[in-house]
């Protein structure tokens, strides 16, 4: 009979990254599908964000290849791939915190507009145009995350969760056809932590694929539904949440040897 493939939005076939004799992330094979909310976990300095980087073509891989949708991507740039549809937000908040909302939100369609520098000095039609359509969509997307009683508001006056939920919101804007999300739960209280779980799932609802390097694993238990476990740059195990937490090479990792990895993952749960 024949077996119909699903094709990954985001893969990586036998990816390294190496920085001289450090290798950062070696040979991993990533996939992720369509409607996935697809975790990396793994201690510091595991290689998340390498191989996030990697991805999205902030690193050139030392050795692999990348694929967008089935499209060989390893070798672009990281505005080149932003165009293909890959979405990311970083470890550190990158919002203008003098600027509203929408106005955050409208330079997330910047990729998409067409006036160039003379338009804007001299407000062109076609600037007008851009504007026009920038704000519309900006207020659909708050709209659709639920945040559009902020749209007037200034970033900087937002508390810090909604703040993540606005550079998430932003990055909305390229229509993406993955997004990725780096440490999004940093710094977070567990009442902003859980609302951002909530944020992520709705986003999800709504259609979009999402991969999520995150240490609380409170979170990484209850928001994803596949998750890839690295260590020293390798992939230790990967699967559904139950596989992780019932893991010993999973355990080993984060513990040493002494808990079983159900009891180490409960233990990071609660702290
Ligand atoms: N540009 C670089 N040059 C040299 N070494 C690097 C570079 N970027 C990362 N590394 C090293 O690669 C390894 C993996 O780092 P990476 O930041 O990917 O880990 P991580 O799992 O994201 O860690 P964390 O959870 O602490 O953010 C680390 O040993 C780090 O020091």
């Amino acid at each position: 009979m024949l077996e119909i493939q699903r094709q990954p939005v985001l893969s990586t076939e036998h990816i390294c990254m190496y920085f001289g004799g450090l290798h950062a992330v070696e040979d991993i094979n990533l996939e992720i599908h369509q409607g996935d909310i697809y975790g990396i976990i793994g201690p510091n300095g595991a290689g998340k964000t390498t191989l996030f980087n990697s991805c999205t073509g902030f690193n050139l891989p030392t050795k692999g290849k990348v694929f967008l949708c089935g499209e060989d991507i390893t070798n672009l740039k990281p505005e080149q791939i932003a165009k293909k549809g890959m979405a990311r937000t970083f470890q550190n908040i990158k919002l203008f915190k003098y600027m509203s909302v929408l106005d955050n939100i409208k330079i997330g369609f910047h990729l998409n507009l067409k006036s160039n520098l003379i338009d804007t000095v001299f407000h062109t039609k076609q600037f007008n145009a851009d504007e026009a359509y920038a704000i519309e969509k900006g207020k659909e997307i708050l709209d659709l995350v639920g945040l559009s009683k902020y749209t007037e508001t200034k970033a900087g006056n937002l508390p810090y969760g909604v703040q993540r939920k606005v550079e998430i919101a932003r990055a909305l804007a390229i229509n993406p056809k993955i997004l990725l999300l780096d440490e999004p739960a940093a710094g977070m209280n567990p009442n902003e932590t859980k609302e951002l779980s909530d944020y992520i799932l709705k986003i999800n609802a709504l259609g979009y694929t999402i991969g999520v390097i995150e240490h609380d694993m409170k979170f990484v238990m209850n928001t994803c539904n596949r998750i890839i476990v690295l260590n020293f740059g390798q992939q230790i195990c990967e699967g559904t949440p139950d596989v992780i937490k019932t893991n010993q090479n999973v355990r080993e990792a984060y513990f040493g040897k002494g808990l079983v990895a159900g009891e180490a993952i409960n233990v990071a749960a609660e702290n």
